[in-house]
């Protein structure tokens, strides 16, 4: 029997939540001009959901991968609440190998990809950091009447107090999407599993299948 303060997730049901979301995009005709997965666990939906947003005659949408970390930044004293935790960012944009028309994110639809929203640290530093590079770049190429789309893709958001925000037009539209809100446990992805079979049976057992 699942440990029931762990929530188990399944390849199968992380595949279904990208086709489901991919669906809602597609219906509001906001296919991403460029997905940005954060890695490593943004990695795997991004390129899931990519296939899902395919369109006829229409090039395959490239994937950037940003790599941001978290790490404990331990306080002064011991006291819980001064522990926070820092991003760390260890790999970013690189536009060298796609074609010219990807030599900026300006006037691009953008799609962040992770695979969770826990605290939302991560997430308030990669919009953070995306809106400040692309507010450079206008400045830089004289380009400041474009404008830049960014939205957030989430396979679980956990329902529980965040540390930090994402812009309010951002979770006032759609442009905030997290596939399931589920409560702040444990959760279990199949990439950590060592024993794939006895996972996805798990994940049955719980319905996450
Ligand atoms: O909402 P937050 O509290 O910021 O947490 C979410 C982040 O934590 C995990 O990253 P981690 O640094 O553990 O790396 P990983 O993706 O490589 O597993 C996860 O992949 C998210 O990026």
């Amino acid at each position: 029997m699942p440990d029931d303060n762990k929530y188990y997730i399944s390849y199968n049901n992380i595949h279904k939540l990208c086709q489901k979301t991919a669906k809602e995009i597609m219906a509001r005709n906001e296919r991403p001009d460029i997905i940005i997965g954060i890695s490593g666990g943004g990695l795997i939906p991004a390129r899931i959901i990519r296939s899902f947003l395919k369109k006829k005659g229409e090039k395959n949408i490239p994937i950037q991968a940003i790599g941001l970390s978290l790490y404990e930044n331990l306080g002064l004293d011991s006291q819980v609440d001064t522990i926070g935790k820092s991003v760390v960012r260890t790999q970013w944009l690189d536009f060298g190998a796609l074609e010219e028309h990807f030599d900026s994110l300006i006037g691009k639809r953008i799609l962040i990809i992770d695979e969770v929203d826990d605290t939302r640290t991560t997430l308030h530093y990669a919009v953070s950091e995306l809106q400040k590079e692309v507010e450079d770049q206008q400045r830089k190429l004289n380009r400041l009447n474009e404008i830049t789309n960014l939205s957030v893709f989430v396979l679980h958001n956990k329902d529980k107090p965040k540390k930090a925000n994402l812009p309010e037009e951002m979770m006032n539209s759609h442009h905030y999407i997290a596939a399931e809100t589920v409560p702040d446990k444990w959760l279990i992805y199949p990439w950590d599993a060592e024993d794939i079979e006895e996972h996805t049976q798990m994940a049955i057992q719980q319905g996450h299948n």
